[in-house]
């Protein structure tokens, strides 16, 4: 329920229809005025500060949130918090967890359209795809509902009746730190295989994306965890720092950039703690002449445009085959300039705005380089002014398709993180292969072939965690995502991650007398 208002009804209403409380959840209005770090159960302002952010809203550039960054006291209260709740979540059994787990979901899915709106204030996306990111939300929370009541150990039969049995046990106070492009879904991602395996979560979002997690927390809290089971501390680099040296932090998960991946794990490597490195990409999207077309640019489509561009494994070196190399081109660039950009909570918008003003300069250097390196724009690359003038100081840009382009070119080797696809023809399967797995990141790759043997061969030769075929872009709970090579390791999602958020236990049982060289 949001506010009080029944959310499946009031979705299929128009916004302009909704009471006045909701009303200002709409562009170009919403403010955020409560606190927004959490701790044992409850918003609190933060003990100390290490600073201030400004959180704004991408559609119209609007200063949302003005918070305080956490400090070194802030921080030790809320891993305290953890640890205490930790105690009493560790000791429940793994149905207990999966009851108050299953509850989360439910009431995640309930208030679906209002997280969805904080989420695309916050963060630009469309509405159409905020609602997506929270259904994957809840879908994992519901995943790692099921699977906490059968994580279960070994018993091994030993010589003369002794056995053996392990016991899958949690690490303890766990750290997640979160990108702006997908706030409340990391937050979701980290936190639900944590919490299932008995673990506490002290998590830190994007300063740029701080709005939404706090529904995470309440909802947590309703549900019915442990007050301090799942805590938020605001603020950037510095923060984040302190968390992972804190020296009762047992793991750290983090989602974010390479060079800051970097950080972390020499952070976390002098405390000796484990760590999940969810990275960046370049990923390769390879197209065979044999393909079907209109699922193939379909495919491209939602492997560059998604969130304006801003998703990890996006595969923006597309490869297609010679052979279909116009045809692709032409039917690609037709549907680009279609996408409807404009205010992120219309219904029928497609894209929204970038994150920031410098994420938006950024991307558009990106395109003025790839221009001066002798690609070919083909649509798109430059700054979009929507004609609603409350969108003016909004940072949008249309969606663009690079041609001409070569593998050494920087629009080619480097994370964009923008709405901007670069084609790339081949010739051969051998020769795409080398090509596509020429990078030092290695996080998504897909292939779109008719042919089901070369499918398989090609993917088994990929270096990359997430391999698609025939599709791109999508992601159920149930499997596995993450890295090969610098785009990290360890992995979310799927049965998996169970492993990354706990320890094995051996134990030794002796059911004769002790025999002894001494
Ligand atoms: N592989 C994945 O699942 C995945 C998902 C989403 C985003 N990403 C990647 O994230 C990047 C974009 O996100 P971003 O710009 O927020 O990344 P970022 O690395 O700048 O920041 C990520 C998080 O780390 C924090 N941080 C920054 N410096 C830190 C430090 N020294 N110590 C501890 N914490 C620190 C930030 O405050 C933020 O919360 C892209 O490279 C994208 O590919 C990867
Ligand atoms: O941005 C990359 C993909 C993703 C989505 N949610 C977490 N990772």
């Amino acid at each position: 329920m949001l506010l009080g208002y029944g959310l499946a009804a009031l979705a299929r209403l128009p916004r302009s229809l909704w009471p006045a409380s909701l009303a200002a959840m709409s562009t170009g209005t919403f403010v955020v005025s409560q606190p927004l770090n959490y701790r044992g159960g409850a918003r609190v302002d933060p003990a100390d500060s290490s600073g201030t952010e400004k959180a704004f809203e991408p559609a119209t550039g609007r200063v949302i949130a003005t918070f305080t960054c956490s400090g070194e006291k802030e921080v030790n209260l809320a891993v305290q918090d953890a640890k205490a709740a930790f105690k009493i979540w560790s000791q429940k059994s793994g149905m207990e967890r999966c009851r108050i787990l299953l509850e989360a979901a439910r009431i995640i899915r309930e208030r679906k359209d209002e997280i969805a709106t904080m989420e695309t204030i916050n963060n630009g996306k469309s509405i159409f795809e905020a609602r997506w990111d929270i259904d994957t939300s809840w879908q994992c929370l519901e995943y790692y509902a099921g699977l906490a009541g059968s994580m279960a150990g070994e018993y091994i039969q030993l010589p003369g009746g002794s056995f053996g049995y392990t016991r899958r046990e949690p690490l303890g106070v766990c750290v997640g730190i979160g990108a702006w492009n997908y706030p409340f879904q990391i937050a979701c991602w980290k936190s639900a295989p944590a919490l299932a395996c008995g673990n506490a979560m002290v998590f830190k979002p994007s300063p740029f994306t701080p709005a939404s997690v706090l529904l995470l927390a309440e909802i947590y809290t309703e549900a019915g965890v442990p007050p301090g089971l799942f805590n938020v501390v605001q603020g950037g680099a510095a923060t984040g720092q302190l968390l992972c040296q804190h020296p009762d932090v047992a793991k750290v998960s983090f989602t974010g950039s390479v060079p800051t991946g970097m950080k972390i794990m020499e952070m976390a490597a002098k405390g000796i703690k484990p760590v999940t490195l969810e990275l960046g990409g370049k990923s390769p999207l390879i197209i065979f002449s044999d393909c079907d077309l209109e699922n193939v640019v379909k495919g491209a489509m939602m492997a560059n445009f998604l969130t304006q561009g801003e998703v990890c494994c996006n595969g923006t070196r597309v490869f297609v085959q010679r052979e279909i190399l116009d045809e692709f081109t032409r039917e690609v660039v037709k549907r680009t300039q279609k996408i409807k950009i404009g205010d992120p909570l219309l219904e029928d918008t497609r894209m929204g705005p970038l994150i920031n003003r410098p994420h938006l300069e950024r991307v558009l250097g990106f395109v003025k380089l790839a221009k001066e390196q002798g690609a070919k724009v083909l649509c798109g690359g430059d700054i979009h002014v929507p004609e609603d003038p409350k969108l003016k100081d909004g940072y949008y840009m249309r969606p663009c398709v690079l041609t001409n382009c070569r593998d050494d070119m920087t629009c080619v080797k480097e994370e964009i993180f923008g709405p901007v696809m670069s084609i790339l023809p081949f010739d051969t399967e051998a020769e795409v292969l080398e090509r596509a797995n020429d990078t030092s990141f290695g996080l998504a790759a897909g292939v779109f072939t008719r042919d089901i043997q070369r499918a398989h061969r090609v993917v088994a030769k990929l270096q990359a965690g997430m391999c698609f075929i025939n599709n791109y872009n999508v992601s159920p709970v149930e499997l596995p995502f993450g890295g090969y090579k610098k785009s990290g390791f360890g992995r979310e999602n799927g049965r998996v991650a169970i492993e990354y958020y706990s320890q094995l236990k051996t134990v030794c049982v002796e059911m004769g007398d002790v025999e002894s060289v001494f």
